[in-house]
Parts: structure tokens; sequence; C-alpha cells
């Protein structure tokens, strides 16, 4: 099949993930995720923790995973090296954070985020990586100044990069943006009025946009990443995807690890899949997604999500090989009766070997990974 694309997963929360999930975003920000984001500046602590969540991602079936950093530059271009040695496809993101009351020490001035992103940007282009790109990432509109947003959103213009923040995903952060910035039609026009909505920006969650704020995410060419995970497990929303459908707008699916207890996919697209039904329970005429469609989204959706469509997605002659070969009938897995033409979501012991770009990743060669051991430790 082909590989899982990840739209949106915290590279450094994986620390913490599978813990932490008894509060509401906010509260869950300031508590957990600031006070162990803000140790990123320990390289050591780094390398383990992306070697643990790439390898991890890998193996789920993870070809191509967009991650958040931290504000911590050189942290960032260490995860950036990691997915190149492991050979997964990503696309990072060196987290800008201007505003941060609720732990000042985890933030910097508006010139220092401006600064590190160029920073981080020419240090990564440099290194001429063929799978791993940066991507612009100012954290939410919550954690921004305009004045740092709009530097960003020139900073992604000139270079033509990516873009990537979170959107809609919570009343009391809804309300809080309305307050923050007066002046804007609505949360989406925070970001559109600086320039952060492309055809190349993948927003997260967006569970309180309006119709008329997915009519700019159709017009802009931004796209939306679905993460039932984190909406459930933090109690922030529940997004209706068919209404995103309908208004055309691009959608993949993240784990939003932390907020998502899980880094699979296949966990994603089976929450997907609930989160869905449940809309169905409650209102009869709502038309739950099928497992085709989540397999969809999961896939050539992530692709669309990311403009990486021409390149992954599925196995249309010309693009990459980013696939999983998958055994329905691993020893000892997790489903014992798989049924052709009965699709099901098994686990990753069913995923027994994984391809990026052609390249076989999964399983880990010893070879691969001295040379790996021997790289991370200059
Ligand atoms: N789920 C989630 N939402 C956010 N909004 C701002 N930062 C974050 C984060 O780290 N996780
Ligand atoms: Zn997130």
């Amino acid at each position: 099949m082909p590989g899982l694309v990840d739209t949106h997963i915290h590279a450094p929360q994986y620390s913490y993930a599978g813990t932490g999930l008894d509060m509401p975003l906010l509260e869950w920000l300031k508590t957990y995720t600031f006070p162990a984001e803000s140790c990123f500046h320990d390289l050591d602590l780094a390398r383990r923790v992306y070697t643990q969540v790439v390898r991890r991602t890998l193996k789920n079936g993870t070809t191509t995973a967009c991650y958040f950093a931290t504000i911590h530059t050189d942290a960032s271009l260490l995860l950036c090296q990691i997915t190149d040695v492991f050979g997964q496809r990503g696309l990072v993101g060196k987290v800008c954070m201007d505003r941060n009351d609720s732990l000042p020490r985890y933030s910097e001035t508006s010139q220092e985020s401006q600064a590190e992103t160029c920073r981080f940007i020419e240090e990564l282009l440099n290194k001429q990586y063929p799978l791993v790109k940066p991507v612009v990432t100012p954290r939410f509109a919550l954690s921004c100044t305009g004045a740092l947003l709009g530097q960003l959103g020139a900073i992604a213009k000139k270079n033509n990069l990516h873009i990537q923040s979170h959107i809609s995903e919570n009343p009391e952060e809804v309300k809080l943006v309305k307050e923050l910035f007066p002046e804007a039609e609505s949360y989406t026009d925070v970001y559109h009025r600086h320039n952060l909505l492309t055809d190349k920006t993948v927003m997260a969650h967006g569970c309180y946009l309006t119709d008329q704020e997915l009519d700019l995410f159709h017009e802009t060419g931004a796209a939306l990443s679905h993460c039932p995970n984190s909406n459930i497990s933090l109690r922030s929303g529940v997004l209706n995807v068919r209404n995103v459908l309908r208004h055309k707008v691009k959608l993949g699916l993240g784990t939003d690890v932390a907020g998502g207890y899980s880094s699979s996919m296949l966990d994603t697209m089976r929450r997907t899949l609930d989160v869905s039904k449940i809309l169905g329970t409650l209102d009869p005429d709502y038309h739950s997604l099928t497992m085709e469609e989540v397999f969809r989204l999961a896939t050539l959706g992530g692709s669309q999500a990311l403009s990486m469509d021409q390149q992954i997605g599925n196995f249309e002659v010309g693009k990459d090989f980013d696939a999983l070969r998958v055994n329905v009938k691993v020893p000892d897995g997790p489903v014992d009766l798989f049924q052709r033409d009965q699709p099901k979501v098994g686990d990753d012991w069913n995923i027994v070997e994984v391809f990026v770009a052609g390249r076989k990743v999964v399983p880990f060669s010893d070879p691969s990974n001295l040379a790996v051991q021997s790289h991370l430790s200059q």
C-alpha cells in the first residue's frame, strides 16, 4: 500500500506521549507542553527523543511526516539530520513564538524568532538533504504578535516555503484570538492578512471554522490536518470532515502527538472513522466516512494537503515509491482473520517493510544504524 502521510506531529512531545491528557488545550500547553519543550536546548535530549520518534513513526508506516520541533534552531536542525539519516521524508519546522505569558522563558523576541527562522532555513537548505524541507512554523496566533506573523509570511513567500500552524482547535483559544486580534474578521483572517494562507499551508484542527472561513481556505488553496485523537484526548472539539470536503478544502490526517497519544497513523484512521460515526449517530442525515475514504485521506489526501501529490500519495506512474509491504497474516499479529476484499486496520506488526523514495528504510539495517550512530555522535 502507499506510505502513510502524517500531516501534523510534534517531535519533542513524543517524550511524554500517552501522559498528561487530563486538561484542556491552554492548561495542557502551560502544564506539560511548554515545560517539556523548553528543555530541547539540550542536544543530547533532542538526539534521544528525535531518534526515537523518527524510528517509531517509520515503523508505524509514516513515510512522510510534517514535524513541529521547538524554538531551538540547532535542535531543530538535528531533527532534520536524523530524519535524513533514517530516510524518512519530512517537512520540519523550527517553532516560532514571541508571546508566551504562561512560561516566559520559553519564548523569543520577534527579532530572534525571525533571525533564527532565516538561519534554520539557510542551514537546512545548505545540507541539501534530498527528502527533508523546512516549513515556516508560527506556533499559533496566540503565541505570536502580528508583527512576527507578518515577518514569517514574508519569509515563506520570499523562499516559496511550506507553512504550518494551528487554527480553531478549542473554544477558549478561538475567543482569545478574537480579543487579541480585534481588527481581524475571523481566526482564519488573522493568518490570511499576514500572508500565511497559501497553497503550501497546512493548519491543524479547524474544529470551529465557519463556512466562510472554509471558503477562504478553498480560495487560497490552504489545507487542514484532521487530528481526531488529539481533539478527543484534549476534549477540544469535533471536526465535521464531510463539511470540509464539501467546501473542497484539501484535507490530510495528523497524529498531533502528544495532544494525540498515539504516533500511529493507523490509530488516526480509526479515530477518524469513530468520530465520523458518532456524528452519524447524532444526526441520521450525516453521511459517515467510509473506510476507503479514510484510507485515501491518510495517503493521497495527506500528500495533497502538503502539496506533494505530484510526487507521492499513490502508485501513479512517475511518482516516488513510498510504500508499505503489509503482511496480513504476520505471526502473532493482532488481527487473525483478514478476508479478501474486506478492508481492516491492523497495526505496526502488519507493516513488515517500509520504502521511501525507493529505498528500504524498515527494517532498519545494521550498517545504516552504525552509520547513524557515528553520524549523530559528531
Ligand atoms: N494540539 C496542540 N495545539 C497547539 N496549539 C498551540 N500549540 C499546540 C500544541 O503543541 N499542540
Ligand atoms: Zn499540534
